[in-house]
């Protein structure tokens, strides 16, 4: 099952970036950290009594003019409703009530989503004169916090954890193949649904944020079922292009949560860009399947080499994700569009691969013998064996002497013989390890 989504929506300096750094004292990583992965404070993954959740941070209105502010919350606030399970709308105790803060409130009750009122800047226990106030604002009582202090932050995860619904979303079977199309605005991810279901079902238009929100489209192929996750622009049009780019970050991110498949479109008029790294990130880290999509390869003049520069570029600026495959194709001109569908299919199966056991030892004692473990004096990693603990993503269990003395680079070595034997071509591989002595 996905992960809740939790966005913390409020006025410019209220502290919601404090909030958000203190929480991610929390975190954890699902994954060892590793180099080339970008993190971004859009999201963290946190773990609160055994509860996961990513949150996000929709903040950073630009408080240039105050003029824009009430509109940029609405923005935020309505971002927050269409993809968050549970809101934190922040407000400002020593400040106390503002005429922003009922009006984002406003749109936050009427949505009938789950919204908790942090009152923030609560930095002595005294109860500050504003705390009343905000109960005009009908979201319930104003749960006291001090975000730079770290107070009362273990209160308001108890209570954001609470009302985390009991099922999310639409529940699928595991055999549904779940494919999410991500990338920036206007990279062609319409087009590239409405060629995929040969069909027009869904605007395709010109300007940037214009086609309707992230939906799911089911479909079958005769042979598998799939559900196509859009992640189209914005339903408003935002006037503000960092909050386009911005927000369709974080849509990718609540579809990739719910993907197995993720289409990483990339436009090849543009090449990588900041906002793609973030989203391939997001779903490495996430031990999805992804599949590079080089779309609107149909307005590239080439020659011999043009598509060998484009994949170089690729591995350099997504190197983590070494195993994904990359096509290039035309959504206009259905230019192997084909391939797409493929290509998702047969990733798919790979990360729900499972390979026996015996045949896993094979692969590790060789890789060992060819590539001694590394030691730190005088005591070398030993890798006693290996079994493939579960699927989606797959994951190894490996008994070793010392975690310790396991790094990186010889895990990612193990891992490319692992690859280079039983393939798992555009998925992560997660291994965990656990000691034992030599003699059990
Ligand atoms: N006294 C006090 N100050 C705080 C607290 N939390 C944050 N601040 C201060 O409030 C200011 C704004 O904090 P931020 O976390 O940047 O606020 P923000 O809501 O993320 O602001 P934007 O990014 O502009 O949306 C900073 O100067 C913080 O140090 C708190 O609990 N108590
Ligand atoms: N030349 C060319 N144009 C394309 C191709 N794919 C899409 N386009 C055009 O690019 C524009 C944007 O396509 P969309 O499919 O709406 O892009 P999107 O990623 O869904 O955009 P948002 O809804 O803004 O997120 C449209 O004008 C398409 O006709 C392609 O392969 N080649």
């Amino acid at each position: 099952m996905a992960k809740p989504i939790v966005a913390i929506v409020g006025r410019p300096n209220v502290g919601k970036s404090t909030l958000f750094n203190k929480i991610i004292g929390h975190r954890i990583s699902i994954v060892e950290d590793q180099p080339g992965v970008t993190r971004d404070r859009i999201y963290a993954e946190v773990e609160w009594l055994d509860h996961y959740f990513t949150l996000i941070d929709t903040g950073g209105i630009d408080a240039d003019t105050e003029e824009i502010i009430p509109a940029q919350m609405r923005e935020q606030a309505q971002l927050a409703i269409e993809t968050a399970d549970v809101t934190v709308f922040m407000v400002d105790g020593r400040a106390g009530l503002t005429t922003s803060d009922r009006e984002v409130a406003e749109m936050l009750r009427k949505s009938h989503k789950p919204v908790l009122l942090a009152m923030n800047k609560v930095d002595t226990s005294n109860r500050l004169d504003s705390f009343y106030e905000f109960y005009e604002l009908g979201i319930g009582d104003p749960i006291e916090i001090s975000s730079a202090q770290g107070l009362g932050i273990g209160d308001l995860l108890d209570e954001i954890v609470k009302h985390f619904p009991e099922n999310k979303g639409v529940i699928y079977d595991d055999d549904v193949i779940k494919v999410a199309i991500i990338g920036k605005p206007n990279v062609g991810k319409s087009s590239i649904v409405n060629s995929i279901l040969g069909e027009n079902r869904v605007i395709v238009s010109d300007i940037a944020g214009t086609t309707r929100d992230a939906i799911d489209t089911p479909f079958n192929d005769g042979e598998d079922q799939y559900v196509l996750i859009d992640t189209a622009g914005l339903r408003r049009k935002s006037k503000i292009k960092e909050n386009i780019e911005k927000y369709s970050v974080i849509r990718s991110i609540a579809a990739v949560e719910r993907a197995d498949v993720c289409l990483l479109v990339i436009d090849a008029t543009e090449g990588v860009t900041e906002q793609d790294t973030k989203v391939a990130g997001f779903s490495h880290e996430n031990g999805k399947g992804t599949i590079i999509v080089v779309n609107k390869w149909d307005l590239i003049e080439k020659d011999n080499n043009t598509m060998n520069k484009f994949i170089k570029e690729i591995r350099t600026e997504l190197a983590y994700l070494s195993y994904a495959p990359i096509l290039f194709i035309s959504a206009l001109t259905r230019q192997r569009m084909p391939k797409v569908l493929e290509t998702v299919k047969f990733i798919s199966n790979q990360r729900a691969m499972r390979v026996p056991t015996g045949g896993l030892n094979e692969v590790i004692g060789e890789a060992t013998l060819l590539n001694q473990p590394p030691s730190d004096k005088g005591k070398r990693l030993k890798i006693f064996y290996g079994t493939q603990g579960s699927i989606k993503p797959p994951t190894f269990v490996l008994f070793i002497n010392d975690k310790k003395l396991m790094h990186f680079s010889y895990e990612r070595y193990i891992e490319n013989r692992i690859r280079e034997n039983f393939g798992f071509e555009g998925t992560p591989i997660r291994f965990i390890y656990r000691e034992k002595s030599g003699r059990d």
